[in-house]
């Protein structure tokens, strides 16, 4: 498996990729690699002949007082499972490579709608950021696919949103989130919750699984079920964003006779965000 850094390098070994006829399926990450991401690439190996994964900390969709300077970078140990996970190529460009005239003059992508709300609402310009560097990589890489996890519930529906409006010859697929065994979702941001927390922080699960059983049995009072969850999470310790229960294609507040409701939630334990979700099918 082969790490390139710079676009030109990248363009060269892909267009050897094409000449054989492949296909090419894209895993874009930030690094800090675990099971979630690994089950992209497995995703994305049985879709297309070569993998590439792109690692890139976007500062694009960091806002000023977030995490950007702390956010870990791995790449010696990311390489490592990436190649057991059979992955063909890392891509990890600097930060001059994809925005070469600087940020403030890039050109950017808004998304509207579905980018309201939810964690639009808390991160403002993050979704702007993201479409931005996504749009950048699959221009940079031309992949055939590009896999994406249900764990960032609302970046897929931007992402989805973004390539069907812009015409982007790339099929965006989802896969479902990986978890820990007491049901805490995966993520590089665990690893920034003290011992006490992460003993805590699995509620979040077990509470999404509480309303979404309550949902499915015919309870549609979604404001009074979002504002029971929340109070239990802040009982519990946790600093809440929000708990909100959407309609699961436009994102927007469910009404009573949805049938795809997705429950969504942000919440801090100490200064760490976490966010996860679960859908129902009424
Ligand atoms: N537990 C998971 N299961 C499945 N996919 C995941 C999981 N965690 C992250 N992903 C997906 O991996 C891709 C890269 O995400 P990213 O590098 O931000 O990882 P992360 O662990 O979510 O980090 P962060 O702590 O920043 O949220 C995204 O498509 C994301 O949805
Ligand atoms: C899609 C992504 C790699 C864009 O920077 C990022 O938002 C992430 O890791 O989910
Ligand atoms: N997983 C989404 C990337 C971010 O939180 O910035």
């Amino acid at each position: 498996m082969r790490t390139v850094h710079s676009l030109k390098e990248l363009r060269a070994i892909l267009r050897g990729y094409r000449q054989q006829q492949k296909t090419v399926g894209l895993v874009p990450t930030m690094g800090n690699l675990h099971e979630g991401h690994i089950s992209l690439v497995r995703k994305a190996a049985e879709a297309a002949d070569i993998v590439v994964t792109s690692i890139f900390v976007n500062p694009m969709q960091f806002g000023a007082n977030e995490d950007l300077d702390t956010y870990p970078r791995t790449l010696i140990e990311d390489q490592d499972k990436l190649s057991a996970a059979g992955n063909t190529l890392v891509f990890a460009p600097s930060a001059e490579e994809v925005y070469p005239d600087g940020l403030a003059r890039h050109t950017r992508i808004v998304v509207p709608e579905v980018s309201d709300g939810h964690c639009g609402a808390s991160r403002p310009g993050h979704f702007e950021g993201v479409a931005t560097v996504v749009s950048v990589l699959f221009n940079m890489i031309q992949p055939d696919f590009a896999v994406f996890g249900e764990k960032d519930f609302q970046q897929l529906a931007v992402i989805r949103k973004m390539t069907r409006d812009l015409m982007m010859p790339v099929e965006v697929i989802g896969a479902p989130t990986v978890r820990e065994k007491d049901g805490l979702a995966k993520s590089s941001r665990n690893t920034y919750l003290s011992e006490e927390e992460r003993k805590i922080a699995p509620i979040i699960f077990r509470i999404l699984e509480a309303v979404a059983a309550k949902i499915a049995d015919g309870h549609n009072d979604f404001q009074v079920l979002a504002q029971e969850a929340g109070d239990s999470l802040r009982e519990a310790g946790l600093r809440l964003d929000y708990f909100n229960i959407a309609n699961s294609h436009t994102l927007k507040p469910a009404a009573p006779e949805d049938r795809d409701v997705t429950l969504l939630v942000a919440a801090f334990l100490g200064t760490t965000r976490l966010i996860d979700n679960v859908s129902v099918t009424r």
